[in-house]
């Protein structure tokens, strides 16, 4: 198999000729992309200073002391580029055909709820290059089972994705500890008295996600490399936790100036979504991202947990129309079907 054969056909294009499938991207004002060390949170010594003015000023901040093992995650990363390089092909039939809950995506992080792409609106900007899974964590143990078959190729795949689900299971509950106590700090932080029953309709566990992202290596000509691996958003969710390999990346925007967020090893990056700014009453900001490979010569690999409140948990805030996250899933899947992108927030302004 040549290595191309693992990417989505519309990667290879891009790839190949240095030519991107769509329009160009537009962006924002882009002054450049300078390093930007971003606030660090102790989880075992949190910090509640620090914290608020992370949430407050920043959005993002680094996570370490979290309490994830090392293994785990190297373990994850190994298997997410075993699965992930098998030939595009598999990578289809092996989480569709089964009638897994789990997806496999490309183009577009944006999905509906069966975790399938969304056809983008005309106005859409450039192809995402980006592929991975979608994994609703509630829904792991749904998958099949792995069983005995006649082919062996079948047989390794089938073991290799029952260590993916293992993994992925132990993984999610790490980090559903770490997303629950940050929630408590940061809801005590904004003074929100929140008990028991309000604390989970505002942050679910059960709508717990996991993405697993590959972006392809820009190994050859100038416009591949400058091709976005994510396009400009900000999270849906409440809270988002990412960790990323050493390859580097992600940007942020700050001011009105983009900056890059360098890796740093055994840390994880926590940003608020947009149901965090909305809790906190724009106290908070869910912060403006993107990824934009640099020159790397290899691909580039994430795992990004997001939470959400509960479907049906009205959200009430002295900036925003009251409204369920039900109902801005659906507007942002409506915007992004008819004119390619997401408005967010604004949309529920009064
Ligand atoms: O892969 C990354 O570094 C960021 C992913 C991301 O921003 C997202 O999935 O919303
Ligand atoms: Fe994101």
């Amino acid at each position: 198999m040549s290595i191309s054969d693992s990417y989505p056909p519309a990667f290879r294009r891009v790839i190949n000729d240095g030519d991107p499938p769509a329009t160009p991207e537009i962006e924002p004002v882009l002054v450049g992309d300078k390093d930007i060390p971003i606030p660090v949170i102790d989880l075992e010594r949190l910090d509640k200073e620090i914290l608020t003015e992370a949430c407050k000023e920043w959005g993002i901040f680094r996570l370490e002391n979290h309490g994830v093992p090392l293994a785990l995650t190297s373990k994850l990363q190994e298997i997410s580029e075993s699965l992930l390089s098998l030939p595009f092909e598999n990578k289809r039939e092996l989480f569709t055909a089964v009638k897994s809950p789990l997806s496999y995506f490309w183009g577009t992080p944006a999905l509906n709820r069966l975790g399938d792409a969304l056809k983008r609106g005309t106005q859409a900007s450039n192809v995402n290059m980006v592929e991975g899974f979608n994994v609703p964590l509630s829904s792991l143990s749904k998958l099949p089972a792995s069983t005995s078959c006649d082919d062996d190729d079948d047989d390794a795949q089938h073991s290799r994705l029952e260590s993916f689900r293992v993994l992925m299971e132990e993984y999610g509950r790490h980090i559903t500890r770490i997303a629950v106590t940050l929630f408590h700090a940061i809801a005590q932080t904004l003074n929100l008295e929140l008990s028991g029953d309000r604390r989970s309709e505002y942050l679910s566990e059960s709508t717990g996600l996991i993405r697993v992202y590959r972006y392809p290596s820009s190994s050859s000509g100038e416009t591949a490399g400058e091709a976005l691996g994510m396009e400009v958003h900000t999270d849906s969710s409440v809270i988002s936790v990412l960790k990323e390999d050493e390859t580097g990346g992600l940007e942020i925007m700050k001011g009105e100036e983009w900056f890059r967020v360098e890796p740093v090893a055994n840390t994880l990056i926590v940003s608020l979504g947009d149901m965090m700014q909305v809790i906190s009453d724009d106290a908070y900001k869910s912060v403006k991202h993107r990824v934009k490979k640099k020159d790397i010569k290899r691909d580039r690999y994430s795992v990004c947990y997001f939470v959400f409140p509960q479907r049906d948990c009205v959200i009430k805030s002295s900036k925003y129309k009251p409204f369920t996250y039900s109902e801005f899933e659906a507007q942002v899947q409506a915007d992004i079907q008819s004119i390619g992108t997401k408005i967010g927030l604004p949309r529920f302004t009064p």
